[in-house]
């Protein structure tokens, strides 16, 4: 009996409200936004899916307070503000995004369940919540998706299937990700990795993306089940989440079992780690910069 909250009905949220539906270990989804029309328009979407696939899975609108009974909570809402960066454009939701997930947080303090988050720039909301909230577990989705993409890309370059491909996108969830190709192998050896063509690929899919569909949603969607899921201990294995390190939230791959995840970093060539430190010191200083502008801390 695993209870789900979903904070946000938008492209996201109503994506991962269709898997969590057709999921089969879910027996609750319970759904809240901002005014609360997008979640009554998608409880009642749901609600026409189940009945037409048999699913057991109720949906409902709910409160943040009756949120906090849930298992787990995913984060994706979006504040209301207009993109125009062309450049590091998740890093331009910092400033609406954080107050939003500010006054969300406080509403969870002491909520022991698992947080899921997406709203970005991920790896600071994530580290914005866990702060405000105290909650134990906050992990971010976006390296997952990166990672995937990853290996996607590189496969397709070598003509080879995706699962024979081992590597990880690790870092931010944004222009300072780290493409791990020192420790990247193909059915077990080491390649050469295009790595231009892969960070060209890597930023130019989600707008290939929002460019065909409006927003990036069932990739995002699958990343967050993925995440679900091994917080939850229903899958074992590695994902790429946004998580503590060094005193700041960025994408690292966790070795889940039963749910308790270990860090498992791969090793770090000085050109991956240097990377790594500049994604390290701009989610230090966009978190630093957020908290004392808006006095969140
Ligand atoms: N981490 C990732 O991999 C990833 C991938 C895709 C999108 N995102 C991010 O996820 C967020 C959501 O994206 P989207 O495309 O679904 O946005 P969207 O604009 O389609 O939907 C946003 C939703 O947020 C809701 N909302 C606004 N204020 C709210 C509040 N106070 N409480 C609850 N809900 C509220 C709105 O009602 C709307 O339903 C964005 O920040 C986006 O950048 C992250």
């Amino acid at each position: 009996m695993t209870s789900i909250g979903l904070i946000g009905a938008g492209a996201v949220g109503q994506a991962v409200g269709t898997l969590l539906t057709a999921s089969h270990w879910c027996s609750t989804v319970m759904v809240a936004s901002g005014t609360g029309r997008t979640a009554s328009g998608l409880v009642t979407d749901l609600d026409d899916m189940r009945q037409v696939t048999g699913s057991l899975v109720r949906v409902r609108h709910a409160t943040l307070t009756e949120m906090t009974a849930c298992d787990a909570v995913v984060v994706c809402p979006r504040a209301m503000f207009t993109n125009t960066a062309r450049t590091d454009i998740r890093m331009a939701g910092l400033a609406a995004n954080a107050p939003l997930i500010t006054r969300l947080a406080r509403k969870f303090t002491g909520y022991r369940g698992m947080v899921i988050m997406v709203t970005n720039p991920v790896d600071v909301m994530s580290r914005l919540f866990a702060t405000v909230s105290g909650c134990d577990t906050v992990l971010g989705v976006g390296s997952n998706t990166d990672s995937a993409r990853y290996r996607l890309t590189l496969a397709r370059h070598l003509g080879t299937p995706a699962s024979s491909v081992q590597g990880h996108v690790i870092g931010e969830h944004g222009e300072h990700a780290v493409i791990c190709a020192s420790s990247t192998t193909v059915n077990g050896q080491s390649v050469q990795v295009p790595i231009e063509e892969i960070r060209a690929e890597l930023s130019q899919r989600p707008a290939r993306i929002s460019t065909g569909i409006g927003r990036t949603r069932s990739g995002p969607a699958g990343a967050t089940m993925s995440a679900l899921t091994h917080v939850l201990g229903i899958t074992d294995g590695v994902s790429e989440l946004s998580a503590p390190w060094r005193g700041v939230w960025l994408g690292i791959p966790l070795h889940f079992t039963a749910g308790h995840p270990t860090v498992s970093m791969p090793s770090l060539n000085p050109s991956e780690a240097a990377r790594l430190q500049a994604a390290e010191t701009k989610v230090r200083t966009a978190f630093d910069h957020i908290t004392q502008e808006t006095r969140i801390r």
